[in-house]
């Protein structure tokens, strides 16, 4: 497959180069490269770093990690994690979160822009060390990204092993009557919810840091929300409130603040919610064959490093994955139905590349992390229960890739005038252009991924 000569070239190329600074002499080699670069097979630092000279990117920043006053600790966790400078978000939440007396927040900013390692310093900088019992409790929506969090709590505070974290997650059982060390607790809301009531494993009242990680759905979603309520209902008035998100819708908006007293705001203009390093496009088609076609076709002109496809339901993933692996692509599925840890071992598998293509339904539209994501593909758009166009749904899903001021591709299959009348809803919501592509022509597809 062409995906594969490409990702040994990629290996080559890379054990080729000793450092980032590129030197290339040979032509060939140099044009090599650039494609490497333009598909994002490659790191490509300058670019993360000119985007942190633009005031408009949110990975701007005028301050650097030294100033935002971290403990020595987390600066050589932070560096050791290949950070060179914070991003908007997290120069401006890092001095708001580790302000004297704590200050809650409530914050927006776009997806993969480094919200995750914000509140993790924020949690890491609160810990008191000596003490050993829980401080700090962040809520995450799903298991996977409870787990997700957590690697990056391990790998941020990997020379501050004074510090240790527990998951709360479905499975990992601990014996009645005993009492939690670890200062960092990350997990679900329902486990959450029990360690703190029913068994008691956590003493709520000396929590400091209270994080609700996606804090719109663990807002929007019924039974999430009446867990994190019955769990903030038991923590110290004075516990400090950190709520993130990439998305709010105006509703969740005003609860948010409602719940949260006196706070902090860093909210998003609805024209900044979309990435400019993320481009969009539509294709018409007119059947799920039409479009399973479209795709073989954009495969066929572009290298993909990882994609992303999203369908509507487990039914058109299942079928997707087959004729995808009949292609002979290396598939990975990912459904509601499977097994929390059956779906943390197929995330897994993606991160580390053993899979190239990953099919799934909206379970991961969220939150997960994964750099070589240079495509993301809307086989089915997302819509609400009525059938209406779920922004805040399409916002996520585009954003797992381009992520830290990566390139990235969305491509959206429009296969009905219904579904031409979502993608333009969408549109005007964000006020962004989604162009037209045709996949019967490789020229303009090519072009594209330039
Ligand atoms: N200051 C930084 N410099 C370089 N890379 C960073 C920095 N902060 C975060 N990253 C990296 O950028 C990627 C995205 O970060 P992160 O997952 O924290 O984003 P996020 O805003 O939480 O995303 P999402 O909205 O999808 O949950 C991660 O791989 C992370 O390691």
């Amino acid at each position: 497959m062409a995906t594969d000569s490409w990702a040994q070239a990629v290996d080559e190329q890379e054990a080729a180069e000793e450092s980032h600074s590129v030197r290339v002499h040979d032509k060939a080699a140099q044009s090599l490269l650039n494609k490497l670069i333009r598909n994002n097979l490659v790191n490509n630092p300058n670019q993360v770093e000119v985007l942190q000279k633009d005031p408009n990117s949110p990975l701007y920043s005028v301050k650097s990690f030294e100033e935002l006053r971290l403990k020595p600790q987390l600066l050589q966790g932070v560096y050791g994690m290949g950070f060179n400078r914070p991003s908007k978000i997290q120069e401006t939440a890092l001095p708001m979160m580790l302000a004297e007396p704590p200050q809650n927040l409530i914050a927006q900013s776009q997806s993969g822009t480094g919200k995750t390692a914000a509140f993790v310093l924020a949690m890491l900088s609160h810990v008191d060390p000596n003490k050993t019992y829980p401080q700090c409790l962040c809520v995450s929506p799903t298991y996977e990204l409870a787990l997700q969090t957590g690697k990056v709590i391990e790998q941020m505070g990997k020379h501050y092993p004074e510090v240790s974290l527990v998951y709360a997650i479905r499975g990992n059982k601990l014996q009645r009557g005993m009492k939690l060390q670890e200062q960092i607790v990350i997990g679900t809301p329902g486990t959450m919810l029990d360690w703190c009531g029913k068994f008691k494993f956590i003493d709520p009242k000396k929590i400091m840091v209270f994080v609700l990680d996606e804090a719109d759905v663990m807002i929007a979603t019924q039974g999430h929300q009446d867990q994190s309520i019955r769990i903030q209902r038991m923590l110290p008035k004075n516990c400090q409130m950190l709520l993130f998100s990439a998305t709010f819708e105006e509703t969740v908006w005003s609860f948010a603040q409602r719940i949260v007293p006196d706070p902090n705001i860093i909210k998003l203009k609805r024209e900044e919610e979309t990435l400019d390093t993320i481009k969009q496009y539509y294709v018409l088609c007119n059947s799920r064959e039409e479009k399973f076609h479209s795709l073989c076709n954009i495969y066929g002109a572009i290298t993909i490093a990882q994609a992303m496809i999203f369908c509507h339901t487990r039914k058109t993933a299942g079928w997707l994955a087959g004729e995808l692996s009949r292609e002979d692509h290396q598939v990975a599925l990912l459904s509601g139905e499977m097994q929390v840890e059956q779906r943390a071992a197929v995330i897994d598998r993606f991160r580390e590349g053993k899979e190239k293509v990953l099919v799934t339904t909206n379970v991961c539209a969220r939150g997960i992390d994964v750099e070589q994501v240079s495509v993301v593909i809307n086989f089915d758009l997302p819509v609400d229960k009525d059938g209406n166009p779920d922004n805040e749904t399409y916002l996520h899903r585009i954003g797992r890739t381009g992520r830290f001021g990566k390139r990235g591709l969305a491509i959206n299959m429009v296969d009905s005038k219904m579904s031409m009348n979502i993608l333009n809803r969408i549109q005007e919501h964000f006020s962004k252009k989604i162009e037209k592509l045709d996949t019967d022509d490789l020229d303009e597809i090519e072009k594209i991924s330039g």
